[in-house]
């Protein structure tokens, strides 16, 4: 950083309260948001429960159990962001980003056929998508006509086209720094004249800033750089993270404290959203009653919001499943039944 730079930020830390008044009385003359801005998620249930959904500054942890949907979920606010004319970067260390793109087409087309007042199973499935990407395609007229011969894929493509411009995937791996992603989030910042939404998937795979740091102390020193990223560059972070082997192999009920590494991720996170399948977490006695009922809950996940800075917490949530289609059915709805605190029903 420039001396310059370094001393005018020390004048932008430094204000005081008047300063800070008039500055928010001009920005509201002047039609403008004084206060951080912020990012719905599309879940309208869980906007509601976040105070209008994920804030600029702040860091958002979704945490679950292995294949639990995180990155589902994850994928879907950013295209929700992007779709409602902002800008994202998903930092993947764990997809290519030819699967992202794969999983999009097919939530695409499953909203196209919805569009349509058609059955979702009708529109091609993400795993069709990823035919026409990894097959040789005889009759070579590119993506469009090759999308075109599936089922909303034309559809799905139009609708990304929309907003492909705005979403950037950055193919990470263990030599993707902080400073990388932080020089990232700010070109597109640059380009676009404002901070994009970031993802970061997933949190216990950005590599140790420091070599031969313990497990706890690395999670606890990207945890605070990720925070310091969303608050430095007035951007919502929502950093995937993985759980504790120990917590899963338990079979208990996966909460904040068995998230990877450290005490720091509860600390530094403004947001912590659990992600569960329902029949894992459903308390016994509606199984029991109703032999149908496991398959029933098998078809929902359930959000549990664990920190919420903004409003209240432990709230349970819960989403339709559709991960064919690479997407949750956007209508969440609040869980009636009663879920365990803490054991999971195993026999
Ligand atoms: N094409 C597909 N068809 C059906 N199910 C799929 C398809 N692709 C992925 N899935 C399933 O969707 C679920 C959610 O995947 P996702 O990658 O979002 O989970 P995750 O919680 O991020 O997983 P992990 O912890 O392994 O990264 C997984 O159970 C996966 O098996």
């Amino acid at each position: 950083m420039t001396e310059r730079r370094r001393r005018t930020d020390h004048v932008d830390r430094h204000r005081t309260v008047r300063s800070l008044l008039d500055e928010t009385d001009e920005s509201l003359r002047l039609g403008a948001r004084p206060g951080a801005v912020v990012w719905p998620t599309g879940f309208d249930l869980l906007d509601t429960t976040l105070g209008g959904g994920l804030r600029s500054g702040e860091l958002v942890l979704l945490g679950g159990s292995e294949g639990s949907g995180k990155t589902t979920l994850a994928v879907q606010m950013i295209r929700n962001a992007v779709l409602g004319g902002r800008s994202a970067v998903v930092f993947s260390f764990e997809h290519e980003a030819q699967t992202v793109i794969q999983r999009l087409l097919g939530l695409e087309a499953a909203f196209a056929a919805e569009a349509s007042e058609q059955p979702v199973s009708t529109a091609a499935n993400a795993h069709a998508f990823r035919g026409v990407f990894e097959a040789e395609d005889p009759h070579r007229k590119g993506l469009a006509e090759a999308l075109g011969r599936l089922a909303y894929g034309r559809a799905a493509l139009t609708m990304m086209d929309g907003y492909a411009e705005r979403l950037h995937l950055h193919e990470s791996n263990s030599h993707t720094t902080i400073e990388e992603m932080a020089n990232v989030v700010l070109t597109v910042a640059d380009e676009t004249g404002e901070p994009p939404i970031v993802l970061v998937d997933y949190l216990q795979k950005v590599p140790r800033p420091v070599a031969g740091e313990d497990e706890e102390t690395r999670v606890t020193i990207v945890t605070e750089s990720l925070k310091n990223l969303a608050m430095e560059l007035h951007c919502p972070v929502v950093a995937i993270a993985a759980a504790d082997r120990e917590s899963l192999a338990s079979g208990r009920r996966m909460r904040t404290r068995d998230l990877r590494g450290s005490s720091a991720l509860a600390y530094e996170a403004d947001v912590v959203l659990i992600l569960a399948s329902k029949e894992a977490i459903v308390s016994r006695e509606h199984l029991v009653y109703d032999l149908g009922a496991a398959k029933v809950f098998r078809r929902w996940s359930v959000v549990t919001v664990e920190k919420n800075r903004h409003g209240a917490d432990s709230v349970e949530l819960e989403v339709q499943k559709d991960f064919e289609h690479g997407r949750f059915h956007p209508k969440a709805r609040v869980v009636a039944e009663r879920l365990i605190e803490e054991r999971v029903f195993t026999t």
